[in-house]
């Protein structure tokens, strides 16, 4: 692969849970190049991103710290193609992140959950006037684009449905940015689900779970032992319907992330969600 059709790509995150599975697959892809990997995790300072990562090479690119001078330095670089951001950090931080990526021209792909409604239209709006593409994906798994897909179809049919996401207990945010977006998707059919039929009381808060688009409820689960799961549940008169997707490993994430910095570069605007970029 020549230097001018390789794109450059930066790991935010690059020593956590995610960031690792990422400098792995990115390493394997002939078209990707690895420029920089960040994270704010002291004791992984200067250590080899690849190293961290597993493998049994080095990939001579040092954790460091400092984002917003490996943004310009990959801005810079003439010889390939536009640099892409890699974001999986936190919640805390990631708006800030995508803000300097996009100020300096380099695309980011999102994996990082906890964006607000609100941040993510001030997103959108950055993105169009700088005429960045910028992809965010609160799941990059083919298995919940699926899931998703048939709790659409389901929701034709059925009045009734309920979210539970269970996670490992180091998440920072709940509800899931997935089981989020599997209300939102919900809500946009255009129905009221879930019309109550008595007056609930909840003798202890919380008791029913978060309460997202048009009526949905989520119910958020954190154990240790646990990855990401999720279930959609559908109830009618006489039967349930249950839809679940199981997580046993984070590379089935993997080639959701590798397509998104390959088409991050087509784009000109904010895309949420990988069934747009499938
Ligand atoms: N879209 C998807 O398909 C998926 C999304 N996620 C999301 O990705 C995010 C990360 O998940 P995961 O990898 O499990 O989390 P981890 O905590 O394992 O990794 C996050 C890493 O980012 C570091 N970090 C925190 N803040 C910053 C910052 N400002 N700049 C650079 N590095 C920072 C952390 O350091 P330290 O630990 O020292 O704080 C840590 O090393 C979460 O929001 C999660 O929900 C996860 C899986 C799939
Ligand atoms: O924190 C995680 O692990 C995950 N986070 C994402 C979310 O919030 O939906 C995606 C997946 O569920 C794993």
């Amino acid at each position: 692969m020549s230097n001018q059709t390789s794109i450059p790509v930066i790991v935010n995150g690059a020593a956590g849970k995610m960031g690792r599975e990422v400098i792995k697959a990115v390493a394997e892809a002939s078209d990707l190049t690895l420029m920089g990997a960040i994270d704010t995790t002291p004791e992984h300072q200067g250590k080899d991103a690849g190293e961290l990562a597993g493998l049994s090479e080095p990939l001579e690119v040092p954790i460091t710290n400092q984002l917003e001078p490996m943004l310009a330095y990959v801005a810079g670089e003439r010889q390939m193609q536009p640099g892409v951001l890699v974001d999986f950090t936190h919640p805390d931080a990631v708006y800030n992140n995508i803000r300097s990526a996009i100020a300096y021209g380099i695309r980011p792909v999102v994996g990082t959950t906890g964006l607000s409604p609100a941040q993510l239209e001030e997103l959108a709006d950055f993105a169009e006037k700088a005429s960045t593409g910028c992809l965010v994906i609160p799941n990059f798994s083919i298995g919940m684009v699926l899931l998703q897909e048939a709790a659409l179809r389901a929701s034709q049919y059925f009045d009734h449905v309920e979210i539970i996401e269970l996670h490992h207990n180091q998440k920072a945010d709940a509800p899931s940015g997935t089981a989020i977006q599997t209300a939102q998707l919900l809500a946009e059919m255009g129905k009221t689900f879930n019309t109550a039929i008595v007056v609930e009381t909840e003798k202890i808060p919380g008791a029913r779970g978060s309460l997202a688009d048009e009526g949905i409820r989520i119910h958020s689960v954190r154990l240790p032992g646990l990855i990401a799961h999720q279930e959609v549940i559908f109830g009618a008169a006489g039967q349930i319907y249950t839809l679940r997707h199981d997580t046993s490993d984070r590379a089935c994430y993997m080639p959701g992330v590798i397509l998104a910095i390959r088409k991050v570069n087509q784009l000109k605007s904010l895309v949420y969600g990988l069934e747009k970029i499938l």
